[in-house]
This record gives C-alpha cells, structure tokens and sequence, in this order.
C-alpha cells in the first residue's frame, strides 16, 4: 500500500485547470452615485452601504489541486482523499503465454464451454492452437515498460514507421504497470487490496478490465487454478477465518440477443432474463456466502453459464459483460435483516473485449456479437471522456452517455465520478497487436486525469452539521473571496443554522478541521451537493445584488425626497418660530393673555377697541361678547348691540350680524386721534393670528344687504391671505357704528415685526361674506396696501400672489405695496377718503374690491349732489347703471368725506 502510494507520489501525472479570465466587474451603482455630485448635505450624512462584493464573486479563483504529498505524508489518510485520480493500471500479456496460464477450452458452443476459470480441466488441443498462434506471432514487442513502471513507450513496428512515420508514444501516469513478468498476486497486492481493504472497511468500489479481445481481461479477473485472477484472491482476503462479517455474492452478465437487444442474465441462477430499473437491476439473486469455498464454487457454476465463443484472437472469448458483486452485510451477530443501502459493494467487472472486425473474421451472430461489444466499450469510453470534459470545464455539462448501454447505465454512479473505480487495461506486447494497444492507450490514458471523491463518510466527524456547512464553501471548486467581513457575516448567516455566527478565528479553526476532516466527510454526492450549492448561492448572490440595485435607485430617489420633505419642515419651523414669537408678543399684550383661542384675543382687543373708543370720547363701540360665537371654523358672529345702524343687521341673515368695531374712528369728536401703540400692535397681532388660525382670507367687500349699516363703515385695511385657507377664510370687521366714518388711519401700524415700515399702514377688518359656505369670515383690508394684498373682482391670483399669501406681511411687500398704491392713485388723493369705506358683499365671488381703487374711482366721479338724492331702498336701487357701480362702501365714504367737510366747514 504505501509503495504503491509512494508511486503515485512520483507521478508525474498534474492536473491544470485553467482559471477564467479575469472579470472586470462594472461599477456599482452606489460606486457611481458616490461620484455624482451630492445635491443635499443631507445625502451625505447617510451611511454608505458597502458595496456587494460581486466584483470579488467574479474574480473567483480556482484553487490547484491538493498536491499528493499531502496523501503521503498521512498514508492512513491517503485513502481516505476526497478527491483522487482514477487510478488506472495496465498490464502487458506476455507474447507467449505461460505453460501455467494455458485455457482450457471445451466445445464450441459458447455457452456450454467454460471460461479459464477453476477448477479447470487441461486440453491439448488448445495448448496446441495457442502455440501454432504464438509462432505466427513475430517475437518482438512493441511495448516497453519504464524504469518507475508508470509509463510505457510504445514503438510501432517497423512497416508502420517506414510507411506511416509513425514515431514511438511514450504513455505515463498509470498508477502501475504490470510487466510481462508480473504475477497474479503482484497484481492483486498492488491493485486490488486497496480496494478490497476499503470495502471491508464499509467502502465501495469497482475495478474494470478493459482492452482489446485475448489481451488477458479474464485472466487477470478471474485467472486459473494455478494462478487465480483477482476475484479468487480478494475472497481468499475477504473470508478470512476472523471475519465476522456477512457477504452476498452475485453474478450477472449482459450480452446481446442476436446483435438486436441487450439482455441480464443472471449467472447464479437459471431464472429468466433480468430487466434494469434506472440502475439496478431488478430480480438480481444474491447468494450469501459465508467462505471462500462457497464463493468459488458459486462463481464457477455462474462462469460455466457465460457466453464465450472462440475466435480468431481468442480461443475462449468473452460474448459478455460479466459482472460480480460482493456486498457486505451486517455483522454476523445482527439480526437477519439487512439493508443494502447501508451496504458497501466490491464490483468487479470483466468487459468483453473490443474486437477488429479484420483480425476476428467475425460473421453473422459473431459479428453482431462484435458489434455489441464494440458498442459497449466505445459507450464505456464515452462516458469517461465526458466525464473528463465535465470536470476539466465545469460549465460543460455532463453528457449522459450512460442512457446508451446497459452496463453503462448500470456503472453510472461509477462513470459519473460519484464512486471510486479501479481500471485495469491489458494490451498484448506484440507488434502485429500495435494498433489495439495504441488505440486502447491513446483513448484510456487520459482517464487517468478523473478524479473521484471520497468513497464514504465517516461517523468521527470532526466538524459538524453546521460548521461543515459554513466551511463547504471555502472548499468548493469556485472559491468565494469575501475580503469584505461583512460579506463574510452575510456568508455564514446564510449557511448557518443559528443566528450565532462565526467570526473570523472560528472559520479558520473549521477551515483547519474540514482539511483534516474532508476525508472522512465528503463523498461524491456531497461534492455535487456543494457544487449544487455553490451554484443556487451564486444565483443567489446575482439576485440579491440586481434587488439591492433597485432599491438603491429607490433609495436615491427617496433621498432626494426627503430633502425636499426636510426643506419644507425647516420653513415651517421658521414660521413657526415667528408665528409663536407673534403669538407671544400678543399675549404680552393682551390683557388676558390667557385665552388661547382667537375668539378670546379677538374679544379681548374688541374690548380693548371698545375701551378705547370710550376713552376716545365715543358714546358706544363695542362688542357685544354675548353675540360673538365662533363656531369650529372660527366662525365669528358678533353683533354691534350700541350701534343703531348696525343693530337694523337681519337677524336672520348670517352674513350680516358679525360686526366688529374699529378701534378708531376718524371722524369722532377726537377725530384724528390715534389709538395708541399697543391697541395697535393688538389688532395687528390679532389679524396675524387670525391668519395663523385658518383666518386666512381678509378681504373688503361690498354688502349690499345693509347699505345703512354699512354707511359710516371704516374698514380697517390690511387684507393677508393665507396660503392655505383661502377657502375658508374668515373676516372679522372692526366698526364703530357710533361713528359716521370710523377711519384708523394710523391703527396696528408696526405691532413688532409686521408693519415696522408700515405705520402709515391701515388695517380694516371687515366682514366677510363667504358666499360658497354662507359663513361669515374675516377681512382684513389693508387700505394702504390694497394693490398687493388684495384683489379686484375677477382678478385671479397670479404668480406675485405667493407674497399676498404669505401670513407674514413683511416689510418689502408692505413697500411693494405702497409704491403700487401711490403709483395708482395718490396718496393726497386717498387719504381724505379713507375715513369711511363701506363695501358690499359681492356675491359669488370672494374677491376684495380693495378700499383705495374704490376710493379711487368714486372720487373720480364723485358728485356732491348724489348725497342729497333721496335714497330709496336704501339709496341703492335707484341708482342708474353707471352709479350701481359705486359700492355702498364708496358712498358712505362720499357720506363721510362730506361730513367731515362740513364739519371742517
Ligand atoms: N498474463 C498472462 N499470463 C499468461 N497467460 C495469459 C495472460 N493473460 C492472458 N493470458 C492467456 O491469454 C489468453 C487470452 O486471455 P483472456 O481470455 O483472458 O483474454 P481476454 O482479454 O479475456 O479476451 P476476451 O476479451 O476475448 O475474452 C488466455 O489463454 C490466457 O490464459
């Protein structure tokens, strides 16, 4: 064993895989997007996934074999490799036969003549034929054996050289080469122990014998009395005296019916035909033998029974694939039963040998015999080239030659790499046997480049379950570099079975332990398992990396959301912030800075605007809290209760009864008096709030329902539109209906950060009439500012309308807004008539007829004598079509104008 393990040392037999090109991997997606400029600061700030290690994955490299060292620095261990060549022996039949290896040939019906098999009988007559063919056969040889009996030079004779040029082959890489000279038991020893050894040892194995018809297959298999082939010799071994286990034992052969069909014989009995279920052979009789005579005795009855017919190159040739199978059973002391699957098979196969149709002169069932056995070898051949192929290049798939032949199909594990199988090739050394030698050498000696797995697993693992999982995919052919630790991580999560996993030290320690454990762990069919593995993985890995693509665009886009979302938040908090410093300011201000809600600020500046005008010398401008109710949408009813022009309000009529007070009133005895900073700061404060509230929309109007009401009206201007709530604005209308003209001239200027530049700035609070929800609102007009808060009827918001919308009056558009005015219409012009504005209601639309374009266009066409026309119906209806135009608010403030010229007077 160990010398032939040292041999195999010496092989000059290697393996070279060639390894893919190197892949350049493309970019990754997040690689690219790391380059593109970052549009947000925020982007930057989020944690970069590494990328998928797709570019290691494809820059996979194929570890070299293990070199056979490794085998013979452990020989207890070198049996035991996961993978190994396939061994491939060949042995040289000597030109002459040997006197002792005479066979013995009995008549000529193949089926009843027996093969050189024991016990036999001497006949003359074919010791005689041999020596008449020996003498024919030219003494030279054509086959040299080398010096380490690994390689053999084959030298054509001198014909073929001289005609054909055909030079001298040297063939190496066997893992022995038996000479001329070699006996059965050398053989044996150094061929078929170590098979032997491994299936006693639950190990299975087949050993096959090829080459061409009369080159000694049989007589190495099964040899003679004298000199018993391999089958008589490893039972000698496998029963043993101390042996304790059982065997089974049994025969069979497949030949051709006639040169049209395969068909099993099995040899042990004298049933019918065997039939084949994928690739076992169903009926087979097996013959538990318990010793080595019962055993020979079976196989000589089962070799009596094989077809054999002579031929020109064999007296005694093989019509047959012979087959014989030992199995090991269970201990001798277990129960009967006994489980083949659990079982380890010695198969040792005697193929018929390939035959020239030439050199026979074959015909008719001989020829279709030929035939059959020509096919069945070329199969066999097929097989182990594709085989070869398959595991030289892993992407070319495995071809199923094996479907083409019984035997095959039958060999198919064996054929397929997935169990240990020993091939024993015979030649014959003489010249005129060149061609079937070098036909035979050139087509097997590659076959010695397939490598089998390790036969069978062992219970002494060293790794477990687990760990030989996580570790089989360091060991598979196509090795995954994960430099990445976390891909590591993600690596043994995967094959883990734990949510425990390995660091870095373990998985060398296992990796260490699966060297020294793969052995005894894998087998064939583990091997496919991880190559199947491997491969799933890796489809794996190609999907996992297209999803992790996609949601990295999903990622970026969402980014760029978040940043708009995180744009619009910081804008809101700003506002926030000053909308909560207003609020603050205001409640400094209020008197009762404890209400929170708007109904509470805006009755307590009512009550302040009331507290005022008393202090201002009115006789009553008020609110009545009584009637200020706000309902959920800050709904303000409030009715003037002092005023009796405001009082004729329509009960029933909702648009009309909120009235709230101006805190000013220009045309009081104390005309032109102002109220003082802090009421202003309050009212302003309480249209900014208002407009924090949803009370948004702070528009003038027109309301035709209460011309009288309306006359000596002062809307408080300042109209801010909220952004938001523009439907839903609400109006609140500050009058003094005590007053003929209330006017503020002066009022909420500043108020902190809202009219700083703006104190000439008026505000006028109004109702508002919103004519889809017939709700009242508030109004805010900003008479001096009307141009850029409010809007005409008709006028549809435009793009400069974002500013009106803004809650926030700044000082720009309140400077925007002056220009716009004192563009429009002069200020000399409008002052004077801003004292009194009373403004209708204009139904549907909810547009504000700013203050100073009506004051505009009624002073352009103002007629002193309209005020002393009799105002039916309200001085309304009687007028002509030109003069509806005027609002009532116009008129009033014609009214007022008039009025205060009288009293200028
Ligand atoms: N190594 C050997 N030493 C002496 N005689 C041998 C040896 N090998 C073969 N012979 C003799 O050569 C003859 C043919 O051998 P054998 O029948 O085994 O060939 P084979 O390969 O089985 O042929 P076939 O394929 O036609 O069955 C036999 O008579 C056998 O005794």
């Amino acid at each position: 064993m160990r010398e032939t393990e040292a041999m195999e040392t010496k092989s000059p037999s290697t393996l070279t895989i060639r390894r893919n090109p190197y892949r350049k991997a493309r970019a990754t997606p997040l690689t690219v997007s790391s380059r593109l400029p970052s549009h947000s600061t925020s982007s930057s700030k989020l944690p970069q996934i590494s990328s998928f290690p797709i570019h290691d994955i494809l820059s996979e490299e194929i570890p070299p074999n293990p070199p056979p060292t490794v085998a013979a620095a452990s020989p207890s261990r070198s049996q035991d490799m996961i993978s190994e060549n396939l061994k491939v022996y060949l042995r040289i039949r000597p030109l002459v036969p040997l006197k002792s290896s005479t066979k013995i040939v009995g008549d000529q019906n193949p089926r009843s003549r027996p093969k050189n098999v024991w016990p036999q009988v001497s006949s003359k007559k074919n010791s005689v034929k041999e020596k008449k063919i020996s003498k024919k056969k030219s003494n030279e040889s054509c086959i040299m054996v080398s010096d380490d009996f690994h390689s053999v030079t084959l030298s054509p004779p001198l014909p073929l050289q001289e005609t054909k040029r055909i030079k001298s082959e040297v063939y190496e890489g066997f893992s022995h080469v038996f000479s001329t000279e070699s006996t059965q038991t050398e053989v044996y020893e150094k061929m078929v122990n170590p098979l032997v050894e491994d299936f006693l040892r639950g190990k299975s194995g087949m050993l096959a014998a090829l080459g061409p018809t009369g080159s000694g297959k049989t007589h190495t298999v099964f040899g003679s009395p004298r000199e018993p082939g391999m089958v008589p010799l490893a039972l000698q071994r496998i029963f043993k005296p101390d042996q304790e286990w059982r065997f089974y034992l049994s025969i069979f052969e497949i030949c051709t019916e006639r040169g049209k069909s395969e068909r099993i014989s099995d040899l042990t009995s004298d049933g019918p035909d065997l039939s084949m279920q994928q690739s076992a052979i169903k009926g087979l009789q097996e013959v538990i033998v318990n010793d080595v005579a019962e055993a020979e005795l079976l196989i000589a009855r089962a070799l009596l029974k094989r077809s054999t017919a002579m031929t020109n190159s064999n007296s005694q040739s093989s019509r047959s694939q012979c087959i014989i199978n030992i199995r090991r059973g269970t201990n001798r002391s277990d129960a009967e039963t006994d489980e083949q699957s659990n079982s380890a098979i010695l198969s040792i196969v005697d193929l018929a040998g390939a035959e020239r149709e030439k050199r026979t002169g074959n015909q008719g069932v001989r020829l279709a015999e030929s035939n059959f056995i020509n096919n069945t070898s070329m199969v066999f051949g097929l097989c182990l080239r594709s085989l070869l192929e398959h595991q030289k290049n892993p992407k070319k798939a495995l071809q199923k030659h094996f479907q083409n032949s019984l035997l095959t199909r039958y060999l198919r594990d064996y054929l397929e790499g997935k169990k240990r199988m020993t091939l024993i090739l015979t030649v014959k050394s003489g010249e005129e046997d060149y061609l079937d030698t070098s036909y035979l050498l050139r087509q097997a000696s590659p076959y010695m480049k397939i490598k089998f797995t390790t036969i069978e697993a062992q219970p002494n693992l060293l790794c477990n379950k687990r760990q030989f999982q996580t570790l089989s995919r360091t060991e598979q052919p196509k090795r995954m570099k994960l430099g990445n630790p976390d891909a590591s991580m993600i690596e043994g999560k995967i094959v883990g079975d734990e949510n425990q996993l390995p660091n870095e030290g373990n998985l060398t320690h296992c990796s260490a332990d699966l060297k020294n454990s793969r052995p005894q762990n894998m087998n064939s069919d583990d091997l496919m398992k991880r190559e199947r593995t491997h491969q799933i993985t890796q489809s794996f890995a190609k999907a996992l990396w297209s999803v992790l693509k996609q949601h990295n665009e999903k990622l970026k886009v969402a980014e760029s959301e978040n940043q708009i979302l995180r744009e619009n938040l910081r804008n809101e908090k700003k506002r926030s912030s000053e909308m909560q410093k207003e609020l603050k300011n205001l409640r400094s201000c209020c008197t009762c800075s404890k209400g929170n809600s708007v109904a509470s600020i805006v009755v307590k500046v009512a009550e302040n605007f009331e507290s005022m005008l008393h202090l201002g010398g009115q006789t009553s401008c008020g609110i009545d809290e009584t009637k200020l109710d706000f309902d959920s949408s800050y709904h303000i009813k409030s009715e003037c209760s002092s005023s009796p022009r405001i009082l004729d309000s329509t009960p029933g009529e909702d648009q009309t009864n909120v009235k709230v007070y101006s805190p000013d009133c220009k045309c009081s005895p104390e005309k032109g008096k102002h109220f003082p900073r802090q009421q202003q700061d309050i009212c302003s404060q309480v249209i900014s709030h208002n407009t924090s509230s949803n009370l948004s929309g702070l528009e003038c109007f027109d309301d035709k329902q209460e011309p009288e009401a309306m006359d000596g009206f002062d809307f408080l201007d300042g109209q801010v539109r909220g952004s938001e709530e523009v439907a839903s604005s609400q109006s609140i209308c500050f009058s003094n209906d005590n007053c003929q003209s209330c006017q503020i001239l002066e009022s909420f200027a500043g108020a902190g950060n809202i009219q700083d530049n703006s104190s000439e700035s008026n505000y006028a609070v109004t109702e508002h009439l919103d004519p889809n929800s017939d709700v009242p609102g508030f109004a805010v007009s900003n008479l001096g500012n009307d141009s850029g808060t409010s809007k005409l009827p008709g006028q549809q918001l435009g793009e400069n309308d974002e500013d009106s919308l803004d809650p926030v009056v700044s000082t720009k558009d309140v400077e925007h807004s002056q220009q716009q005015d004192a563009v429009d219409v002069p200020e000399s012009e409008i002052r004077p008539d801003t004292s009194c504005n009373s403004l209708k209601k204009e139904k549907p639309k909810r547009r504000l007829l700013p203050a100073s374009s009506i004051l505009v266009r009624e002073i352009s066409t103002f007629d002193a004598d309209e005020l002393d026309k009799p105002r039916g119906n309200g001085g309304v209806k009687n007028l002509d079509a030109p003069e509806r135009q005027r609002t009532q608010g116009s008129i009033s403030l014609l009214r007022l104008l008039k009025s205060n010229l009288h009293s200028l007077v």
